[in-house]
Parts: C-alpha cells; structure tokens; sequence
C-alpha cells in the first residue's frame, strides 16, 4: 500500500490525484477492498484477451474531476449495450466511487451481461488484493497507473495479474514513468494524454512518448480522443488502440468513426513514419521547431531545408506568394516536411489540396481560415489550425478545433500587411497555459530571440521577416534568423 497517511502530506489542494488516493486509502480501511460489496470467492466467467480489434477501449464513466458531470444518472447497462451494437470488444467500468461515480458493481453488472465482452476495471488501484478483487468480479483487465505506484507494489501488482491470467494496461505519462515501467516490458502501455494534476490534454503526448518504448508494446493512447482524426491521428503515429471515455459516453453512435480512424491510421503507418511522429523527433534538438513559410523559389526551398527548416510553407491561398501544383511537382525531396497553408474558399478547396498530400507533393496541411470543423475532423491527412488571434474568445474557438497543435497569427505591427497591432502578452500566456505555442506574425532575425527567452515557444513560423520582397527570401536573412534562435538557446 502507498504511504500517503495524513491529511498535511496532502498538501498541495490542487493535486487531486493524491486526494483520489488518500479517500481511496480511507475507505479500503473502512470497506474493505470489496467496497463492501458481496464479490465472490471464485471468478464466474472465463477470461476474455483484451485488445481484440477494433482496439477501441470504450468507457463508462459518470464524471470526472476534470470534466464534472458527464452522464450522472445513467443506466450503465444501456450504455454498455449500446457499446456492444456499435462493435465494442472492449469496455472500460471506472469503478472509482467517489470522484466518478463509479462501483464494483458496475463492473459485475456489465460482465454479467456481456460476459464474452473483455472489461478493463479502471481505478485508482493500489495493491494486489486490488488486483485479486478485481479478477474475482469479472475484470479480464487491469489498469495498473506507474504514477502513483512505487517500482515493488507495481511489480507485485503486474506479477499477480500474471499469475491470474488477465492482462495489465500499465498506464504511464511521462518519460520518467516510462523508464520505470520498462523493466516489466508491459505488453500493453497506457500512455495518458490527460495530465493527472492540470488537466490538460495534450494528444501528443503519446507520441513524444511512444518512441522510447523499447520492448514490444501495443501502446494505447488514452484521453481527449472525439473524431475521426484524432483516431487517425494516433494509430497513424503508433498506438495499437484508444481508449475514448466522454466522447463515447455522450454519443457512442460516434465509434464508427473512430474504428475508421483507426483503420486508415494504420495503412497510412505501412507507409513510415507520420507526420506527428517525425515532429517529435525534432523537437528534441534544442530551438524550437522553424517553420520557413511562403516559399515560391526553388532555391529558397532548398537553402531554408539546408539550414535545418523542420517544416517548409507553400501558400495555396489567394496572396503574393502563392504557389501551385507545378511549382511543388518540381521541388526535389527534402529533410523538412512540406506544409499547404489553406484558406477555405480562397485559391484552392480543401478536396484539392487534400490530394497534393495524397500525391505526395505535400506532408500536412495547416488551415488558415474558417473551414468547418467537422470537415477537418474527418480528413485521413495530417493537418492542423492556425487562427488569426485578438481575444480570448478566438483563441477558444480556435482551440474547439481539437487540433494536436493551433498555429497562432501574432498580428504584431511588423505583420506583412501591418494590422499595427501585436499579441497582447496575456493572451500569450493564456494560450500557453492551454497548448504548446506555435507562433507565428511579425516574426524577424531581430525579435527572435527575445520572443523564443519570454514564451519559449514550441515552433517559431517566419515569412515576411525574413524576405526581400514578397515570396523571395533573403539568404542573410534567413541564415541570421537560425543564428539568432540557437543564440537564444544559450
Ligand atoms: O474521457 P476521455 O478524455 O476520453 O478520457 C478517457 C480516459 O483516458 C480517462 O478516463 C483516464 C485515463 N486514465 C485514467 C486514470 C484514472 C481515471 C481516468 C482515466
């Protein structure tokens, strides 16, 4: 059992999680590890493998401390049925009772009924009499979560699901925990998109992560996962399946399209590494990411991919710099990833510029306009938003676009067609407390530095900063802009 005894080693009021733990704690004393339910002696049901495909872990939950109330009153049996006619092999019962309104009995209730249906019993699960209680209800899975759990009780823990025969999502969220679960070689790893103390989600997160797996996992991506992209995007990057909790619990008729995200992820993944995956790896040098965009020369594409550019932007919108299909056929390969910035209704539709990814002529698209959510979500190429920023209420709206990043237009007075307005500093700090920054406006070898010290940003995009005129870069220019940003990393 974990050390958490008295209510000053709690400290900390935000850090639920320990809160999670410490009432947990106090009931398992008062309850037993049943939750004073009646679990039988010996299991009823067989065993059933966990991760059948479609590898969609599908959740009841009633509400989170994050999320609040999301289905308070409902019938988890109906919910599970409805699982179970979209196609479900895999249901997650959180069992926890006090901050999800969950039970035990939830658990038996759904086995009882779906016994051929393999349950992963989600809780905040601390030793191994959780682990026998569990396997005497009729869970066929486990998830065992590194973060609260120390190196021995995890180890006892995951060797007892062994000896039972179910199987253990070892649930991790950071490289740290990472490293301490790789001397089990877990068969299946949770990696939490979710951060246990913020609440943020971070939908990259597994894929930073999943690279440094060195056994042979099958990596569940877990948290904040609604669309048809967002399964895309994750099986496309590595993960084996998702475990998807409120979106699913506030419309299951949604995991059809997840199921066809998780399929199209996959046969692009025959085709190497995504487009996500490879932005991971860049990122682990030390500057952010750089994006050269308005590229219309061939020579300025070659030496903006020279100088180490991790990204490279062709305008297909109406603007001065905007280039065509002939243009990109001519570009020869290289090391960057090729970005088409589009303005719905604006030069070129969105069918279009979808198939210059599809051809190959292109690697992602960013979207630069007022393109219908929906429309975006069910696309099968990497893409992500970009949104011209003024207030908060556009920095939400462009946030409800559930990219895996938001390009943000400074506006700032060195702006090609100079709006004389700069980012307010708040709103900066705003969006970083919500996303990793990619920044992008009025961006210069002269401010590069001080805006990489004050906001450390995650990807800098220049354009007109560093041209002669329109479209054409100046080599000076560029070449500065690079010494300037490993300047600021020192
Ligand atoms: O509702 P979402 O965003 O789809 O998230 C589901 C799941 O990942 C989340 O419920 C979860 C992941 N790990 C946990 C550990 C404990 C409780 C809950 C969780």
């Amino acid at each position: 059992m974990q050390k958490i005894k008295t209510d000053s080693d709690i400290g900390i009021k935000e850090d639920i999680l320990k809160k999670i733990i410490y009432d947990r704690i106090k009931r398992i004393d008062r309850y037993g590890h049943t939750q004073g339910l009646t679990i039988p002696d010996k299991r009823q049901y067989p065993v059933i493998p966990f991760g059948r495909a479609p590898f969609i872990i599908t959740e009841i939950k009633r509400c989170s401390p994050s999320r609040g109330n999301i289905a308070g009153g409902m019938d988890i049996y109906l919910q599970a049925e409805k699982y179970v006619k979209q196609g479900s092999r895999n249901i997650s019962v959180l069992t926890e009772e006090q901050y999800f309104g969950g039970s035990l009995s939830d658990l038996m209730t759904i086995k009882a009924r779906f016994p051929q249906i393999s349950i992963l019993r989600k809780d905040f699960l601390l030793d191994e009499a959780d682990v026998d209680v569990s396997y005497r209800a009729g869970a066929d899975a486990v998830l065992l979560i590194a973060g609260i759990l120390d190196d021995v009780t995890l180890r006892l823990m995951y060797d007892k699901t062994k000896e039972l025969g179910i199987a253990a999502l070892v649930e991790v969220h950071s490289l740290e925990e990472l490293e301490r679960i790789s001397v089990l070689e877990p068969e299946f790893v949770g990696i939490n998109s979710r951060d246990l103390v913020s609440f943020n989600v971070d939908i990259l997160t597994p894929v930073k992560l999943r690279r440094h797996i060195s056994w042979d996992a099958r990596v569940v991506f877990e948290s904040g996962l609604w669309e048809f992209y967002h399964a895309y995007f994750a099986s496309s990057s590595g993960a084996a399946g998702i475990l998807v909790g409120e979106a699913l619990m506030r419309e299951p008729e949604r995991f059809e399209g997840l199921a066809a995200g998780l399929s199209a992820g996959q046969r692009t993944r025959a085709e190497g590494q995504s487009f996500w995956q490879y932005l991971m790896v860049r990122l682990e040098k030390h500057r952010p990411l750089v994006k050269i965009c308005g590229l219309t020369r061939e020579e300025d594409v070659a030496f903006a991919d020279r100088l180490g550019a991790d990204l490279l932007g062709f305008v297909l919108a109406d603007s001065p710099r905007r280039v065509n299909r002939d243009f990109l056929s001519t570009i020869g390969r290289t090391q960057a990833k090729k970005i088409g910035v589009v303005v719905e209704g604006q030069g070129i539709s969105i069918e279009d510029a979808v198939a210059l990814v599809k051809d190959g002529l292109l690697d992602a698209l960013q979207f630069h306009g007022d393109e219908p959510k929906e429309r975006l979500m069910s696309l099968d190429i990497p893409w992500y938003k970009a949104a011209r920023i003024e207030d908060v209420s556009d920095m939400d709206s462009a946030l409800a676009y559930n990219s895996p990043r938001l390009l943000i237009d400074a506006k700032s007075e060195h702006a090609y067609g100079g709006t004389g307005k700069s980012i307010d500093d708040s709103l900066i700090d705003y969006a970083k407390t919500k996303t990793s920054l990619w920044i992008a406006g009025g961006l210069s070898p002269d401010n590069i530095k001080n805006i990489v010290r004050k906001y450390n940003p995650e990807l800098v995009d220049v354009s007109s900063g560093v041209e002669e005129s329109p479209g054409k870069k100046d080599k000076a220019k560029l070449k500065q802009f690079f010494e300037e940003l490993f300047d600021a990393a020192l």
